[in-house]
């Protein structure tokens, strides 16, 4: 089967926004190999079984970029359905970590005020808006 069926359980996705003091959010390109690659994303990547959403945001941002996030708060939620999965994704937001991120899966990352590195994965599309908003409001000026 190719296709993901519409009942088939949600795969919980646990997604990071780094924010720096400035307003600049931490992107990344998804590596070759995994579905989508070159696609740019927040940080992040599947829950495991018995595992927290905020332990694999945790995980996730070791393995990937070698940072340790102190503390993050919840976002907001989005479900979609791709041809390949059913996502239930659970965006944070973090203003607090250690570390400089490295590239430890090969892809690319950058730091953006208003988002312009294309293209995005379409469930991560919608936030860009609610990003800036959310930028607007904290009156971080976009560059
Ligand atoms: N990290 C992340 N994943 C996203 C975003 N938007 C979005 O639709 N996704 C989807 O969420 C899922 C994340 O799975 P993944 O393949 O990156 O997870 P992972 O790192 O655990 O992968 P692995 O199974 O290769 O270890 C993918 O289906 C991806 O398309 C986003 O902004 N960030």
């Amino acid at each position: 089967m190719t296709q993901a069926s519409p009942n088939h359980a949600a795969i919980d996705v646990a997604v990071g926004i780094l924010m720096q003091p400035n307003g600049d959010v931490l992107l990344g390109q998804r590596p070759t190999g995994k579905p989508y690659a070159g696609y740019w994303e927040f940080p992040g990547g599947k829950v495991e079984l018995g595992e927290s959403i905020f332990d694999a945001l945790k995980r996730e941002f070791v393995e990937e970029l070698g940072i340790e996030i102190l503390s993050a708060e919840p976002w907001c939620g989005v479900q979609h359905q791709y041809p390949h999965a059913n996502v239930r994704l659970h965006f944070f937001i973090s203003r607090e970590w250690h570390g400089e991120p490295q590239s430890l899966e090969g892809q690319a990352f950058a730091w953006q005020g208003s988002v312009r590195v294309e293209p995005l994965l379409e469930a991560t599309i919608p936030l860009i808006a609610w990003l800036d908003q959310l930028r607007d409001e904290l009156r971080f000026t976009s560059n």
